[in-house]
């Protein structure tokens, strides 16, 4: 038996793979796993220089306008994920997660092969899209970069520890999400025929991170396939009813196992109003296989990344199109105003707080729309959610965008708000240098005179990290102490 494999894995390998499993098994123990990044804040892409403040109005969300990367950090990265925008492969001891950069949002660290699903959904900016199984949030931060803050984007996660992962990553990388822990049975009951897109990537058995995860290979089990795909369906049985008839519905896994690949995907076509649609050629990843899903000649439409062959740990993706849904459905289509994009100004009537009006207007230049009235929740306000989603007996963990939290008497700007909010929009920000950044991040004051009293964006370059407060002779820290690092590298 092959070191590190449990047997049943193995046969079950052979009897797939035939001889071809040996070069899988060798490469999967010989090599080093593959790591990469997406830029979120930074990009590469010139165009994003100089836009012309006078044409075009500030957006609300720093995440609209990514900024060029500093050339020093873009000398680092050399091999572009071809799959994708703005994706760069890292060597595999990279520190680039110990840097300020990467606790301020500007890149998230993801492997290679799963950008592709949500490179595979193909959301725009205006859709309603739905990440049904999203913590820790890698999916989720690649689709709302997409999305440029505009449209309705929802993440939900089942497990209630993951779900607070999700929301702290959303936060770090300044997204507007609406943040849910349900199930996706729930969520098809609320949100029948709603969304233009839904992202599924499926819970299953692992296989395809045993080359990074020891864990995956010592938690998997010959029942775990099994187990896998009988979720797997239901989670798509929900997932249909979600998406708006003729909307896009991508389902993902990071297995190699052909039980919750070809076979599931086989089972949604016979069972489910779904058609298969092509996906973009890859390079080195190769077509699912008929013969492993019933012999069903459409499974070429779907696309497998093995980690003997493609640059990437093991992934599976299949992008669908939705043929026609229930008549609750049909009727919620017509209802929202049939495939029209949405307007991310468009909000459920908050309540107008006068605290909170005081506290926009010294902040920002220009009050967006959105956050001209809010919704509590406990001692945090919210902008509220977008005006076609009903919430109302769903656990919402975020509403939307949390702008500010009663502390004591007074009214503080959210941490969320600075990750958020487009620089150009707040009246009040220092610049800081890299070093200072750290000790900012470590929880340190500021040895700066500024005016006191006002609330301050911190920031590198025009990259927000948190909100510090001028007292005399210096800058009080308000980064959150639950984020504070010693150490971080610049
Ligand atoms: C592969 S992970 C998602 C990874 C995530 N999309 C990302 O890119 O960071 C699958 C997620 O599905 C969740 N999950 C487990 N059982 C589920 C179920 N029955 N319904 C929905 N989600 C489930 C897990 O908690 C897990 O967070």
């Amino acid at each position: 038996m092959e070191p590190g494999f449990k047997e049943a894995f193995v046969r079950q390998m052979q009897r797939l793979m035939g001889s071809e499993w040996m070069e899988l098994s060798l490469a999967l123990q010989t090599t080093v796993p593959y790591r990469g990044l997406r830029l979120h804040r930074w990009t590469m892409a010139a165009n994003h220089e100089g836009r012309d403040k006078l044409v075009v109005p500030t957006p609300t969300y720093a995440i609209s306008t990514p900024v060029p990367m500093p050339a020093v950090m873009a000398e680092s990265l050399a091999k572009p994920v071809p799959w994708m925008t703005d994706a760069y492969y890292i060597p595999e001891d990279s520190n680039l997660g110990k840097t300020i950069y990467h606790e301020a949002g500007a890149f998230y660290i993801q492997e290679p092969s799963a950008m592709a699903p949500a490179v595979a959904l193909a959301v725009r900016p205006g859709e309603r899209v739905l990440d049904l199984c999203a913590a820790p949030g890698g999916k989720t931060t690649a689709l709302a970069r997409a999305m440029n803050g505009q449209g309705v984007l929802v993440a939900n996660e089942i497990h209630p520890k993951r779900v607070v992962t999700l929301a702290q990553n959303i936060e770090r990388l300044g997204i507007p999400a609406v943040v849910v822990n349900e199930s996706p049975d729930r969520l098809a009951q609320t949100w029948p025929g709603y969304f233009d897109a839904v992202l599924v990537d499926a819970p299953c058995s692992g296989e395809g991170m045993f080359r990074k995860d020891s864990a995956a290979r010592e938690q998997w089990s010959e029942d775990a396939p099994v187990v896998c795909a009988s979720r797997q369906k239901d989670i798509l049985r929900a997932a249909v009813r979600l998406v708006r008839p003729g909307g896009r519905l991508v389902y993902s896994t990071c297995t190699l196992n052909a039980m919750e690949n070809e076979q599931v995907v086989d089972w949604a076509l016979r069972e489910l109003p779904l058609t298969l649609t092509a996906l973009p050629n890859w390079p080195l990843w190769s077509d699912g296989r008929p013969e492993w899903g019933n012999d069903n000649p459409r499974l070429t439409l779907t696309k497998r990344l093995w980690p003997h062959i493609g640059e990437g740990e093991g992934h599976f993706v299949a992008a669908f199109t939705v043929a026609r849904t229930d008549e609750r459905a049909i009727a919620a289509q017509a209802a929202r105003g049939g495939t029209q994009p949405v307007s991310s100004n468009k909000r459920k009537q908050g309540h107008t707080d006068d605290r909170w009006r005081t506290l926009a207007e010294e902040l920002l230049h220009d009050v967006p729309i959105q956050w001209q009235t809010t919704v509590s929740h406990g001692d945090l306000l919210f902008e509220a959610p977008p005006v076609d989603l009903v919430t109302t007996g769903l656990k919402v963990l975020r509403p939307g965008l949390c702008l500010a939290e009663i502390s004591g008497q007074r009214l503080q700007p959210h941490h969320s708000l600075a990750m958020a909010v487009h620089p150009d929009l707040v009246r009040r920000k220092v610049e800081l240098d890299p070093a200072l950044a750290s000790d900012y991040m470590a929880g340190q004051a500021l040895d700066r005179t500024v005016s006191p009293g006002w609330n301050l964006l911190m920031s590198i370059g025009t990259i927000p990290l948190g909100w510090g407060k001028g007292v005399p002779g210096r800058i009080n820290n308000l980064y959150p102490r639950g984020l504070r690092r010693q150490g971080l590298l610049f």
